[in-house]
């Protein structure tokens, strides 16, 4: 009964159905222009795919454009969502959300594309891309998303070189640095990673997002189009946890739910080594997507590509970086992970019930961030929410451990917001829940009084 009334209070979800609205948009326009892009690439890779297998490779090219051009299709005619096919280890949890779906909608009614939660159509987009990927040996493994992922780590050289030398010149005074000093760092290098999450690919469709500019010299002049800022309340829960260890043994592990490779990735790694290197923490654990993923986002190939492409960096201070990344990849106080719940569409309040294994192993951590746009979809389940209901309410107990969002807007859902907050904005800037020029960073702890 009382979570019967639970569940009442709880708003309902963005969706396409909200006609004009930026969900409704979204699968109108920008995904039908994804999945042509998708197309072409694969497209272009032909002759790539003729000289590593031959006919069967144009075969396959042939058929997995067949499917994605018929999954245009069904998004663009609103066609009920289909069930999956390819047998891969996630698929029967795909296909029991559609009854959870179905259940939500009146009588007969199919789940479909403009009917139901954005969250859910724009996941299962990606989904049924890796399927039309998957479904088509021996170009099974071709990550439809590299090219775009690579060419925006190396258009952001110069960025990515600013920053490594950033983090070299603390490297060398580290052990100096009063807490004062430190506390100043720690917020600048977080809001480096903060503003990373400017530079993914899936809000620009694909198109080149890169950062060009020295991140750092640009902090001052952004920090006005911070909504929320949580970042003293995680310095200091931070530092109560460093004193429960003493200085010299750091006690904190600190996990990062990754989201965009290229310039993103580079300034979480920053992040990282940064609160390793400060003692602030004892180990950092990455977490990264098992399949490519809102076409920019980290899986392990890109992340152990970008790590190579670090030290191997004709730049003495990258390079530098990346021979200390491996480092701490060797020595394990760096772990990489990944799990399947990551690519399913379920907000995170279901995860301690359909994945307790990950929910358990977050709940070993000190510090959980949480990077970018689609994980505050998730943490807030992507519904319409007013603007000031708070972090810690709309997480629904998912509170495996202190956690932290760094998120960029890009979508129409934003909480936490002092009264009056979000209407003052609407009404200057009528896009600013998704043009990624503002940026919350949003605290919630358990163990908060
Ligand atoms: O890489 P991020 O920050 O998660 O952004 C991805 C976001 O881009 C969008 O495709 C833009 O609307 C959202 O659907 C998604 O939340
Ligand atoms: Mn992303």
């Amino acid at each position: 009964m009382a979570s019967q009334v639970v569940q009442q209070a709880v708003p309902d979800s963005l969706s396409a159905k909200y006609k004009g609205t930026f969900a409704y948009l979204t699968i109108r326009d920008r995904l039908p222009t994804i999945l042509t892009k998708v197309i072409d690439t694969i497209h272009r890779n032909k002759n790539k795919f003729f000289e590593e297998h031959g006919e069967e490779g144009v075969e396959a090219e042939k058929r997995a454009i067949s499917l994605l051009s018929k999954l245009r299709n069904e998004l663009q005619t609103d066609k009920p969502v289909l069930p999956l096919s390819d047998g891969l280890l996630d698929m029967e949890q795909w296909n029991q959300y559609v009854e959870r779906q179905q259940a939500l909608l009146d009588g007969d009614e199919a789940p479909s594309w403009f009917k139901s939660p954005w969250l859910y159509m724009e996941c299962y987009m990606y989904r049924r891309i890796q399927e039309s990927v998957k479904l088509n040996p021996p170009i099974c493994d071709f990550d439809v998303f590299e090219e775009g992922k690579t060419h925006s780590f190396f258009e952001s050289q110069q960025a990515i070189m600013a920053i490594c030398t950033y983090l070299q010149g603390l490297h060398k005074n580290m052990e100096d640095l009063s807490e004062e000093q430190l506390l100043e760092q720690f917020l600048k290098l977080v809001q480096v990673s903060l503003w990373g999450n400017k530079c993914d690919l899936s809000i620009s469709a694909g198109q080149d997002n890169s950062q060009k500019s020295s991140p750092i010299d640009s902090l001052e002049t952004l920090k006005h189009m911070i909504l929320v800022d949580d970042s003293r309340l995680v310095w200091s829960m931070l530092m109560n946890s460093r004193a429960a260890g003493g200085p010299v043994k750091p006690v904190a592990r600190v996990d990062i739910v990754l989201d965009n490779a290229g310039f993103e990735l580079v300034t979480d790694l920053v992040l990282a080594d940064f609160l390793l290197a400060s003692k602030l923490a004892s180990e950092i654990h990455f977490h990264g997507k098992c399949i490519p993923w809102f076409v920019s986002d980290t899986t392990r190939k890109d992340f152990e590509w970008t790590m190579r492409q670090v030290q191997s960096a004709n730049h003495k201070w990258m390079s530098k970086c990346g021979f200390q990344w491996q480092g701490y990849m060797k020595q394990g106080t760096w772990v990489y992970h990944d799990h399947p719940f990551w690519t399913l569409p379920h907000e995170f309040c279901d995860m301690s019930k359909d994945a307790p294994d990950l929910y358990a192993k977050l709940q070993k951590s000190d510090l959980i961030f949480f990077k970018g746009d689609l994980n505050y979809r998730k943490l807030t389940g992507d519904r319409r929410w007013d603007y000031t209901v708070s972090f810690d309410k709309v997480l629904r107990g998912f509170q495996p451990a202190p956690l932290c969002s760094l998120r960029t807007l890009k979508a129409d859902v934003q909480v936490g917001l002092r009264p009056g907050q979000g209407e003052k904005l609407a009404a200057t800037d009528p896009d600013w829940m998704t043009s990624g020029k503002y940026a919350v960073i949003q605290f919630s702890s358990p163990y908060k009084e």
